[in-house]
């Protein structure tokens, strides 16, 4: 069953058409990893399933109800987690502040929504580095920290779908490792879905079920992971590994 699903989308900026006709379709408790060059649309992508960018064409559905143009604002409520590229926190605010952020997104969320991380203790077992430091101001925190930091806070939302986009981005290869497979482990132990979003093919593909490769706008391959990864077609065509 597909938690998300996204029909002949197309966004447009003025001339620019950042998504052409774009159909993706994302599994319950799967990781789809949305993958491409950059300027493909992924940011795009993510920026309109999370209802930032109106698009110009396309419907998207989440849990079967039509979501396309709806208010940013009303996603949390839905069960949908952005976590936006640049691991934005509140730099003055120590870590547990900006970990009560995201603790008010999931006021307005059923009681009985399944959710991995339901609390600050939640969130400080699966990130332990962020119990230790849950005090300190959330600028003096590494590149890789921030990075949990902001999906700690996206969790605790209780979100059914978690949006990531380029988590990888200007980390060193272990860190990244480290929090791709705790994402994966989340998504196998409590059904979590997500819609992965990575110029970084390779290490996305290591935890993703289900790979979808834009160019220009457009959707060219989908297929599942181990086939892409498996492939050396593929992989020379359009990931460039
Ligand atoms: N706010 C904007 N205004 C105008 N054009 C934009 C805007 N945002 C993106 N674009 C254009 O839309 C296209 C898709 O960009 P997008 O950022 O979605 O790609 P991407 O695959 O996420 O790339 P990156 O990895 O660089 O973020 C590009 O041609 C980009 O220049």
């Amino acid at each position: 069953m597909s938690v998300l699903e996204i029909k002949n989308l197309t966004t447009t900026y003025g001339p620019v058409k950042a998504l052409d006709s774009v159909d993706v379709a994302v599994e319950t408790g799967q990781i789809t990893a949305v993958l491409g060059a950059n300027g493909a649309g992924k940011t795009s992508l993510l920026r309109t399933v999370s209802g930032l960018v109106k698009p110009t064409a396309g419907t998207i559905t989440l849990d079967g109800t039509d979501i396309t143009g709806k208010p940013t604002e009303s996603m949390v409520h839905r069960g949908m987690a952005h976590v936006p590229e640049g691991r934005g926190v509140i730099a003055e605010l120590t870590i547990e502040e900006n970990l009560r952020l995201g603790m008010r997104g999931a006021a307005k969320r059923p009681t009985d929504t399944p959710a991995p991380v339901r609390t600050l203790d939640d969130a400080y077992q699966l990130f332990p580095v962020l119990g230790d430091r849950r005090n300190a101001q959330a600028h003096t925190l590494s590149g890789g920290e921030r990075q949990m930091l902001v999906i700690a806070r996206a969790l605790l939302a209780r979100p059914t779908l978690l949006l990531l986009d380029e988590p990888s981005l200007g980390l060193a290869p272990r860190i990244v490792a480290q929090i791709f497979n705790l994402v994966r482990a989340l998504v196998n132990d409590s059904g979590l879905t997500v819609l992965l979003v990575e110029q970084n093919a390779r290490s996305a593909l290591s935890i993703a079920h289900t790979g979808v490769v834009l160019n220009l706008g457009k959707v060219v391959v989908t297929e599942s992971a181990e086939v892409l990864q498996n492939d050396a077609t593929l992989r020379h065509s359009y990931l460039g590994f």
